[in-house]
């Protein structure tokens, strides 16, 4: 287990995601948590086992400060913490998994030229199933990262990305749950107009979307080659695929991808 202490400062859907991931590696004793609206901290620390504090508590203590607040609300996070975070004499390393927020964008708000991970979880983390893109600033030692690497492998997987591609990264992997989430529903809404029983669509939409994209992982396939091998001559699938192509499904995705890509902009 870590010796080190990882605090959260914000456990909503994502930073509560990622807690209970670094919670696998890490002792209870280790985590801690902290959240404006106190009882959402207290509800995700009765379930980890482990304790709540107050913003200045985390920042004062904890040797992974992961920021989990909405990137409007970050400058007013910072600004409260730095003087915090000044005192300070040990080592720390900021996390940061704000859509668009660069890394010398948090160096900048928290008035030190601290060391920062940036991250972009996906709400999959909170399962093992994630998808973790992250990028080290200058200052983050080869074992800090390592520490990092294994306390966050409960997440799902990880993936070092050039911070110049990490908007790109998060409008792929962290936006595209929804997207996902949105194609799953519709799956079971087709299933229930065949006549299928609502739960039972969704269960058979879901478990073959996790099924599908695990088929793309494992056998390295291109995934034109394993929806050839689903669309039999004259079958049924292929009458789908004509549907879904005169609907511009393709492009509805990539239009989506780029949507949030630009998104990040705003938000710098
Ligand atoms: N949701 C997702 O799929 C992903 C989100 N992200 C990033 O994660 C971050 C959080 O997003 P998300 O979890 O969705 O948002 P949520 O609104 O679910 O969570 C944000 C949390 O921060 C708390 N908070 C706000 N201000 C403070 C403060 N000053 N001190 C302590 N806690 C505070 C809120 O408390 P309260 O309970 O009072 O509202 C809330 O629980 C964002 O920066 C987002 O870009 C990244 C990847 C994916
Ligand atoms: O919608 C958002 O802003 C966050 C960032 C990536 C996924 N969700």
């Amino acid at each position: 287990m870590c010796a080190q202490t990882f605090g959260f400062i914000g456990t909503g859907n994502m930073g509560g995601a990622v807690a209970r991931a670094v919670r696998k590696h890490l002792d209870g004793e280790r985590l801690l948590l902290a959240n404006r609206t106190a009882s959402k901290a207290e509800a995700l620390a009765q379930e980890l086992g482990c304790r709540t504090a107050d913003n200045e508590t985390v920042a004062e203590t904890a040797n992974f400060i992961f920021l989990g607040v909405k990137p409007q609300m970050m400058a007013a996070l910072l600004a409260e913490l730095g003087p915090v975070l000044a005192r300070r004499t040990n080592r720390f390393i900021l996390v940061t998994m704000a859509a668009g927020l660069t890394i010398a964008r948090i160096q900048e708000l928290s008035g030190g030229n601290y060391p920062v991970i940036r991250i972009m979880p996906n709400t999959p983390a909170a399962i093992g199933e994630g998808m973790v893109l992250y990028t080290c600033s200058e200052g983050v030692s080869p074992d800090e990262e390592q520490v990092f690497l294994e306390a966050m492998s409960g997440a799902g997987r990880l993936s070092a990305l050039s911070e110049s591609l990490m908007d790109a990264g998060s409008a792929v992997a962290g936006c595209g749950p929804a997207f996902v989430d949105l194609f799953i529903e519709a799956l079971a809404d087709g299933g229930v107009a065949c006549g299928l029983p609502r739960a039972q669509a969704l269960e058979f939409a879901a478990q073959m979307t996790a099924g599908a994209a695990k088929l793309v992982l494992s056998s390295g396939q291109h995934p034109g080659a394993l929806k050839d091998a689903v669309c039999s001559p004259g079958g049924t699938t292929i009458q789908g695929v004509r549907a879904l192509e005169a609907a511009g499904l393709r492009s509805a995705v990539i239009e989506a991808v780029l949507a949030s890509y630009e998104k990040n902009f705003d938000l710098k």
